[in-house]
């Protein structure tokens, strides 16, 4: 592709000029892991999320796939702390990732045990990947999944959502819903985006577009990216936190700064977002969510800050 950038500048849009299998390697994120082989690091990660599964519906309070709509697999669990009553509590939803068309909430309650510990709710949302679900419908699903803990819950100390990867990009695309469709304003007050995909143009030119059949209309339409600097403030005390791991690939960092750049953040008074920006030292793109099985990790650190400040 032709580079416009001029002579000495670097291209806005690097992808645009790396070759087919650079592209491919960029947005492969187990390709990047250096503690492990690509295949060991996507097995330990799914081992380390059925593992903390298993222990927290073993150990916590929950109630399990909870419908959020009618459509098949639209469920949540929903973990919450010992003792506590069930509704005037902060809500950390989460989104798991896996490119829009692998993972699920049974094995993705990495923060259960440490953020319910801290007395809060837990929600690993479902949602119907690919190739059977379309992005369009993910999203819905998401919005959807949002409206139904704010109208259950409506007595919520606050909903955070927090995604990773691909489900960073399902969050995000929360900051541009219509609430009014759904009936319901939900109390959002942050959102932890970790390692996640904001411009989805280059990924209808890798592999993973097999599944998602994506066409560049249907990645700009879903694009954070290109949305959301007009996009509606949520709440003036909302914080968003953009987040990647050292050893995420340079695509992956490129994604997360820039969207972080376009956030309309500036100042509170203004009544716009509350945004940072970190770079998890020595992490890749699977450790950064395996780690939030600790108590003591920074971004579990973070995100309890965030929630109790
Ligand atoms: N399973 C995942 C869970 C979370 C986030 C990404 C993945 C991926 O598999 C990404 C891609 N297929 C990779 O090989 O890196």
């Amino acid at each position: 592709m032709m580079d416009v950038s001029g002579v000495g500048f670097p291209s806005k849009v690097p992808w645009k000029k790396m070759s087919a299998e650079e592209l491919e390697n960029q947005y492969c994120p187990s390709r990047w892991v250096v503690r492990l082989g690509a295949e060991e690091a996507l097995r330990t990660y799914s081992q380390i999320g059925i593992e903390a599964t298993t222990r927290a519906r073993a150990t916590r309070k929950s109630l399990l796939h909870v419908p959020y709509g009618d459509g098949e697999g639209e469920k949540v669990d929903i973990y919450f702390p010992d003792e506590s009553s069930e509704g005037s509590l902060p809500f950390f939803l989460f989104f798991h990732g896996g490119y829009w068309q692998s993972g699920s909430k049974d094995e993705s309650a990495f923060m259960v045990h440490p953020l319910t510990a801290q007395g809060v709710a837990v929600v690993i949302v479902a949602y119907g990947i690919a190739p059977k679900g379309t992005l369009d419908h993910m999203v819905d699903q998401v919005t959807r999944s949002v409206a139904f803990v704010q109208k259950r819950y409506p007595s919520n100390k606050g909903i955070y959502l927090c995604g990773h990867s691909a489900g960073a990009h399902l969050a995000a695309m929360m900051l541009l819903a219509d609430w009014t469709k759904h009936g319901v304003t939900p109390n959002l007050r942050g959102f932890f985006l970790v390692s996640g995909v904001f411009d989805l143009e280059p990924i209808v030119y890798t592999s993973q577009n097999v599944a998602l059949q994506l066409t560049l209309e249907d990645a700009q339409r879903n694009s954070p990216q290109l949305k959301v600097a007009q996009a509606q403030p949520v709440d003036p005390t909302c914080r968003v936190l953009v987040v990647v791991g050292q050893f995420d690939s340079p695509e992956f960092h490129r994604q997360s700064w820039e969207f972080y750049q376009v956030l309309p953040v500036q100042t509170l008074c203004q009544g716009e977002w509350k945004a940072s920006f970190e770079e998890l030292h020595d992490v890749d793109h699977f450790e950064i969510v395996e780690n939030l099985t600790q108590k003591d990790n920074v971004l579990t650190q973070i995100i309890l800050k965030t929630i109790f400040q």
